[in-house]
């Protein structure tokens, strides 16, 4: 069988302090107990800012536009049961206060604590590169 290649986007939401929007995966699912960067899988027909625009609204209650939304970096990792193309953008900008819609916990940091929390494998190389971004 060939291997599945998931894209997903996801925002770097940064604050006025400089620290960036962590939601913690619910228990049960992939990875659970990380603290990712919000928003999920591109579905059929949308564009990378589509999805993360659609995710942002479902999962956090904010909304964002296009314009908002600065591509920042990638991360590829080879999970056990598929490949990951994680998209990045970074937004400083939005409506609404951030929570967790569907029962994540949310927490604010820094990228130099991000070092110590649980992220998921394909985000760890993301972290040093985010200090650029903020
Ligand atoms: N949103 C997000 N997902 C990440 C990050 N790092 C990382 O490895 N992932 C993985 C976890 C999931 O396997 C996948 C995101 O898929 P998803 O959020 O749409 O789907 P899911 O597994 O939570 O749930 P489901 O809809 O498939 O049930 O990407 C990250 O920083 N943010």
């Amino acid at each position: 069988m060939t291997r599945q290649t998931k894209i997903v986007s996801a925002a770097a939401l940064v604050d006025r302090e400089g620290r960036i929007l962590l939601a913690q995966r619910p228990p049960g699912k992939h990875l659970a107990g990380t603290w990712e960067f919000p928003g999920g899988k591109l579905e059929a027909g949308e564009s990378p800012e589509q999805a993360l625009i659609r995710e942002l609204a479902e999962e956090l209650g904010i909304e964002t536009q296009e314009s908002c939304l600065s591509p920042a970096a990638f991360a590829s990792h080879s999970y056990e049961e598929f490949d990951l193309l994680l998209l990045v953008y970074a937004c400083r900008k939005w409506r609404g206060t951030p929570e967790g819609r569907e029962g994540q916990a949310l927490r604010w940091a820094r990228p130099a604590e991000m070092f110590r929390l649980d992220m998921p494998p394909a985000d760890k190389p993301l972290i040093g590169l985010l200090d650029a971004l903020i």
